[in-house]
């Protein structure tokens, strides 16, 4: 951003293209959300190359799990929009008769949309398709730690967008400060607790409505699975939920695993068989992991695992190349619970695995520390299933499968507790951004005459009949008992 004096000429010109209305307009949106299938169809190699730059994504990761990733995600809500954005009929209680009610979803008016690096493209365009689909104009900033996604975010994006209602601004926690200092309709947020807390304590000097989507350690319970099929398709998918997905540098990936004691060695092993179909022999050596996003992010994790008592705790992995900030697929047996490992959020290729005297015990274990974003569960036992749903708590509960509920678009996203509140994707992205407004119209048809003063007996009576009944039978005695 160039200047504070050139921000408050475009934050102006955002203000009055949201005057105009033309944001509330179909046409207007569905332009808009076209432009952005625009941008991900002609630039996906552009996107590729940035995501490869920023973080040594491989392009097929690149490809699932942003361009199209989100390319499914404007699709949706091309095909919702107009349904969407349409008022809905409410039904009223007789009393009410002749009535009639709608809620009318409005726009919010400008929105601020902070991003994080490990998904730069899917984590700034998502929620900005909600905030299109809404209506409303936008600013979003994208994280400065992934330069490469976040220039082409901001100069080669705004070539398929209407640039007076939607503006992409470059920086770091600098101009973030700036943009929070202003007047925002709504602050969508996604990245540390830490900061989260920042926005939400700017926010408050406007009482500027937020949606944080913030981090946390999410655990993967392990039960014995019934068939080895079974867990080798359950092993493909937590590794895929950690050492695929951004090289474990991602929210939603798996931070540690807890496992029953007797059933340990068997997924260990059977992990280290995996990891090497996955990653090949020599996993130092792969192209399919994505690197850590820079050096400090590195040496964090580097002196994680440099605890004496972690580091005797590998059982696989473990080597640390700073030169090219990779990590290899690195695993854990029973690391201290006291140790940064495990009471961090990791956000890096290292698997924990936490041992039970019994998997019923993950209950506690899961409960006894803050809820987490996502929680895995890979077991077949129903009763344990129904344990999960009921006594734990968490932004969402998926059994047998990792990651994979943040491709759904009828499945919300979002935390609760320290993972973060609100949500988006698909028409919760819409809701998010929007202003459910009841609208209520009355006739002149019937008149409650008792509901004014002069109070007396009598008409305390029918008020008292009215809410004991319901309404209906009230309404009859209105009707036989009507007085001027
Ligand atoms: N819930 C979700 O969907 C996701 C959550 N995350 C969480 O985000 C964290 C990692 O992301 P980071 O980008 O490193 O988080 P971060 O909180 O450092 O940065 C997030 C955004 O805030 C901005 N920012 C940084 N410092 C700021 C400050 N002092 N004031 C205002 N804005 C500031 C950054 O420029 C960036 O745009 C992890 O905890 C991870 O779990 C990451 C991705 C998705
Ligand atoms: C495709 C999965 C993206 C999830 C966003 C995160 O976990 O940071």
């Amino acid at each position: 951003m160039d200047g504070i004096g050139e921000f408050e000429v475009e934050l102006k010109e955002l203000r009055e293209c949201f005057k105009s209305r033309k944001t509330r307009e179909l046409n207007w949106r569905k332009t808009q959300l076209k432009g952005l299938l625009k941008f991900l169809h002609e630039k996906e190699e552009d996107i590729c190359k940035a995501l490869h730059q920023d973080l040594g994504k491989h392009n097929v990761e690149a490809f699932r799990d942003e361009v199209g990733m989100l390319t499914k995600s404007v699709n949706n809500a091309l095909k919702g929009v107009t349904q969407w954005m349409s008022p809905k009929k409410i039904p009223l209680p007789l009393a009410a008769f002749p009535s009639s009610a709608d809620m009318v979803p409005e726009p919010l008016g400008l929105v601020l949309i902070f991003s994080s690096w490990n998904f730069p493209f899917g984590l700034s365009i998502e929620p900005l398709i909600g905030a299109i689909a809404a209506g409303n104009t936008v600013v979003v900033k994208p994280s400065e730690l992934a330069p490469a996604s976040s220039s082409i975010l901001a100069t080669v994006l705004p070539l398929y967008l209407d640039s007076k209602a939607i503006k992409i601004i470059e920086g770091g926690a600098d101009v973030a400060q700036i943009l929070l200092e202003k007047k925002w309709d709504k602050i969508f947020f996604t990245g540390s607790t830490r900061v989260g807390r920042a926005v939400m304590t700017a926010a408050a000097k406007h009482l500027t409505p937020v949606t944080l989507e913030l981090g946390g350690k999410c655990p993967a319970v392990v039960d014995s699975l019934g068939s080895s099929r079974e867990l080798k398709i359950a092993i493909l998918r937590i590794l895929g939920g950690k050492y695929a997905s951004c090289g474990g540098q991602a929210c939603i990936g798996i931070d540690y695993v807890l496992v029953d004691e007797k059933f340990a060695p068997i997924l260990v092993d059977s992990m280290k068989v995996a990891i090497k179909r996955m990653f090949g022999d020599n996993p130092k050596q792969t192209n399919a992991m994505a690197r850590i996003i820079n050096k400090q992010r590195f040496l964090r994790l580097k002196s994680m695992l440099n605890d004496d008592n972690v580091k005797a705790s590998i059982v696989f992995g473990g080597s640390c190349d700073e030169e090219n900030l990779f990590i290899e697929p690195t695993i854990l047996l029973d690391p201290p619970l006291k140790a940064d490992i495990m009471s961090e959020e990791i956000f890096g290729p290292i698997l924990p695995i936490i041992t039970l005297k019994n998997i019923e015990d993950s209950i506690d274990f899961i409960n006894s520390r803050p809820k987490p974003l996502a929680l895995y569960a890979f077991t077949n036992n129903e009763t344990l299933k129904k344990r999960m749903v009921s006594e734990t708590s968490s932004g969402s509960l998926t059994f047998n499968d990792a990651i994979i509920h943040f491709l759904v678009d009828t499945i919300p996203f979002g935390g609760v507790g320290q993972s973060g509140f609100g949500r988006y994707h698909g028409k919760y992205s819409f809701d998010t951004f929007s202003h459910e407004k009841p609208v209520l119209r009355r006739s002149y048809l019937t008149e409650l005459w008792f509901r004014y003063p002069p109070w007396t007996a009598y008409k305390f009576n029918l008020i008292r009949t009215a809410i004991t009944f319901n309404y209906v039978g009230f309404v009859l005695v209105m009707l036989g008992l009507k007085r001027s």
